[in-house]
């Protein structure tokens, strides 16, 4: 299979390349701010028409070029970007109706596991249980919360049947029984961390999960584009292509 990366310079980017002949997978070019980094391609589209899934950890800013280039190429596409607003999510659903994407904050096996214990745990737990999202990352990140500590959220929404506003502990205020709380800390080399903590009167639950390199990431992202490439146009998520 061939891909190509956009956003081929940066961690995630060298560290999908760095992997990829382990899994049988040739990156057939690379894309970046600056144009296309490696490959003997003119552009994104030309790139895009090259290869069979294209998978693309870089900038919000970058997602719709990313995905006029796919939709156009009529290749699928893996997006790992994380920082998405309301009007990338109905780009992709747009897209979604002529090619198959995927779309998530967190390739890792492990996250997407967290991610159905918090939905059940939440479910049987009830809303008198607080619920308080804690995530650390490096130093370089700049978007918070993590993608995947909303996707923690969303997982706990899902469980308890409810639609909680995004809250930011930092900014401190009483909480009301339902609200869920996002804290970002960024320091360091930190891979990923996820904390969900439930807590009641007298108890506490805490589920979480720790990335200790990219390869994790690094793994899903191409394992999903394996997937990926045989899908119906669409759009999926890694619970789909995991069978969670
Ligand atoms: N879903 C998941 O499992 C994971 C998601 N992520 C997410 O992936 C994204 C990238 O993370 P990371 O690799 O650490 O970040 P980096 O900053 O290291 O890499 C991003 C790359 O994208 C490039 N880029 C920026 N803007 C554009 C553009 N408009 N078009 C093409 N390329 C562009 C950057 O170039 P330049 O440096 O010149 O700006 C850089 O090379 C983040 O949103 C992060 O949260 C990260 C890990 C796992
Ligand atoms: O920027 C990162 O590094 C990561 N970003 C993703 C997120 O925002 O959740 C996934 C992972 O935690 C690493």
């Amino acid at each position: 299979m061939r891909i190509g990366i956009i956003g081929a310079a940066g961690r995630m980017g060298q560290a999908i390349a760095g992997l990829a002949p382990e899994l049988d997978v040739t990156v057939a070019g690379g894309f970046d701010r600056d144009g296309v980094v490696s490959g003997d391609y003119a552009d994104l589209p030309a790139l895009a028409g090259a290869v069979d899934v294209l998978i693309d950890f870089s900038n919000p800013e970058a997602l719709a070029a990313n995905l006029e280039a796919a939709r156009l190429a009529g290749t699928p596409i893996v997006i790992g970007t994380t920082g998405l607003g309301s009007d990338h999510h109905a780009a992709i659903d747009a897209a979604a109706l002529r090619i198959a994407i995927l779309q998530t904050a967190n390739t890792s096996l492990g996250v997407n596991v967290l991610a159905a214990l918090v939905e059940q745990a939440a479910q049987k737990l009830g809303p008198d249980w607080d619920i308080e999202i804690v995530e650390m990352h490096h130093r370089h990140k700049v978007d918070a919360p993590s993608g995947t500590a909303l996707l923690l959220g969303a997982a706990a929404n899902a469980g308890r049947g409810t639609a909680s506003n995004r809250l930011d502990r930092m900014a401190g205020g009483a909480r009301q029984e339902g609200d869920i709380y996002y804290a970002s800390l960024r320091g360091g080399s930190v891979a990923g961390d996820h904390q969900v903590v439930f807590a009641t009167e007298g108890e506490r639950i805490e589920l979480g999960h720790r990335a200790e390199s990219r390869a994790i990431f690094a793994r899903g992202a191409l394992r999903a584009a394996q997937w990926l490439r045989s899908q119906q146009a669409g759009r999926y998520t890694m619970a789909d292509m995991l069978g969670l």
